[in-house]
């Protein structure tokens, strides 16, 4: 599991630790951390050229030994001071190791080299071109270490300038990507884009929320040696998503392993009720049943020979391509008294299932709608969202995008990373209902069945498209292989 902490969480485990070790020790361990991840981009130190971008705190206390290191190793490092403090020990450090520091805020009088006295008259722009002695193009590499989880968006202007000059060269982010909200993942004005972000002790929420997660990179962590509390965020791995699935027991009979029943689709979306199916037919559950318009069910058994009609079941699917009929099928499905997911038409009538066990499935768009603010707002605060969602409605919301987000109330909100761009792709929200409405009658919670369906979703469309293009329908053929993967 990978876990996300807030920056409250991770400061308590940080003082608790700070005051058992030696001073400055936690630095140390970040800052070699932080060293080895450049080193492994650069396939080394020596003839490496590496600028620090330096902030007033400790992550750019951070960048500083990190340079220092790989000085040592042989690369050029410059650092470029975006305050009149920083770190004094790691700024010692770097000069120490034979590095460079340039001050950003005030101008020296040449335009290179450490200056530490002079007065800030020029614009963020000019001093930040003024302080490149060294063409900033020249550089393998820029180590952000503007601010961490002590920075708040919108970055100073000094910030920003320099990161316009550096822009187009592999960026590795000291903890965050900086400009980027940590708690909530949301931007507010200029941003780090990192390729890689080296975090320490924990992941921090920005680097699985978009949209910032989108400008972390890959994110690589640290261990220093935190005790921390149940975590804010936490993403499903492979061994977890395979201790949650069910698996047949040697006595199983198709009725033990769960049924799942769908109601999807009309006269007008035929499309719909066949896409779910499918993806309540990946294997999962013992048994599929399709109600709806006869023209319709044909369809689906023609496509589908194991499907059977109405009967007593587990779990419902309800509401795509539903049209007109969608809060019919929802109060139908409600009087069965079992948990169900709700997508699509039938998001619209979500009231209906306040404080029951059910899978919201709204995309940004129709969760918006439910909402009552723009769509635009929901894509920008998707983590906030959610959870609001949650909360009003007091059961298991699914926010569908790049990373899918499941909250519960109560629970640590679960981020899917699963997933490609190609995913996009008419139907494929179709499929995923289907997938969770089987995970609920083989008997998860709609918690884990939203998480573990959203994730196989996201791996089949993976395994499916092998970088290519991929409709909805290769989705769900693929779902029985990444299952096969995971429990074999
Ligand atoms: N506390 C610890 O024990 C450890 C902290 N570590 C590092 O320390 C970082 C936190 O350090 P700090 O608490 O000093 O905070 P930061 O270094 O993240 O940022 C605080 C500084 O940034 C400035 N700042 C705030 N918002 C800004 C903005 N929008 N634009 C430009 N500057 C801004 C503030 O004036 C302040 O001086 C972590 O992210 C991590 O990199 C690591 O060394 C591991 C150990
Ligand atoms: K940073």
């Amino acid at each position: 599991m990978i876990r996300a902490h807030t920056v409250e969480q991770v400061r308590a485990a940080e003082e608790t630790l700070l005051a058992e070790l030696p001073e400055g020790a936690l630095m140390q361990r970040a800052a070699h951390g932080l060293a080895h991840a450049v080193l492994d981009l650069l396939g080394g130190g020596y003839g490496g050229r590496v600028l620090l971008l330096v902030g007033s705190g400790d992550n750019g206390g951070d960048a500083l030994y990190a340079g220092a290191v790989l000085a040592r190793r042989g690369a050029y490092v410059e650092a470029w001071l975006l305050a009149e403090k920083v770190h004094p020990g790691g700024a010692d450090a770097l000069k120490r190791a034979g590095g460079t520091l340039r001050r950003l805020d005030t101008p020296s009088p040449s335009g290179s080299g450490y200056s530490t006295s002079g007065s800030a008259r020029w614009s963020s722009r000019e001093r930040a071109q003024r302080a490149t002695g060294s063409r900033p193009r020249s550089f393998d590499v820029v180590v952000d270490g503007i601010v961490g989880i002590g920075g708040r968006p919108p970055l100073r202007a000094d910030a920003a300038a320099a990161l316009e000059q550096v822009a187009g060269i592999p960026m590795v982010a000291v903890d965050t990507p900086s400009g980027v909200d940590v708690d909530s993942g949301e931007l507010a004005g200029p941003h780090v884009s990192a390729d890689v972000t080296v975090t320490f002790g924990t992941h921090k929420v920005a680097h699985l929320v978009d949209p910032a997660a989108l400008h972390s990179g890959v994110v690589h962590l640290v261990d220093i040696g935190l005790d921390l509390p149940a975590p804010a965020l936490e993403a499903l791995q492979p061994d977890d998503v395979a201790a949650l699935l069910p698996s047949p027991d040697p006595h199983a009979h198709k009725y033990t392993r769960g049924v799942v029943g769908v109601r999807a689709g009309s006269s007008t979306y035929p499309g719909a009720a066949l896409l779910s199916v499918a993806g309540a037919d990946c294997g999962l559950a013992g048994m599929v049943r399709y109600v709806g318009d006869p023209a319709v069910q044909e369809l689906v058994r023609a496509a589908h020979p194991e499907v059977v009609g109405d009967g007593r079941v587990q779990a419902w699917v309800v509401g795509s391509g539903a049209d007109d009929g969608a809060k019919d099928s929802l109060r139908t499905a409600l009087t069965d008294d079992l948990p169900l997911v709700v997508d699509a038409d039938a998001l619209a009538f979500a009231d209906l299932v306040t404080g029951l066990p059910a899978v919201l499935t709204p995309h940004a768009g129709e969760l918006a709608g439910m909402l009552g603010v723009d769509r635009a707002d929901v894509e920008a605060r998707p983590l906030h969202h959610v959870r609001e969602a949650a909360e009003l409605y007091r059961t298991t919301v699914l926010l569908k995008g790049r990373h899918s987000l499941v909250a519960e109330p109560g629970r640590p909100v679960r981020v899917t990373t699963t997933g490609t761009p190609w995913l996009a792709t008419a139907g494929a929200g179709d499929v995923l209902g289907g997938v969770i409405g089987a995970l609920l009658a083989t008997g998860l919670t709609p918690y884990d069945a939203a998480s573990v369906g959203s994730w196989l979703h996201g791996a089949a469309a993976t395994y499916a498209s092998q970088g290519g293009p991929i409709v909805a329908g290769d989705v769900a053929r693929a779902l029985p292989v990444v299952v096969a993967s995971l429990t074999r």
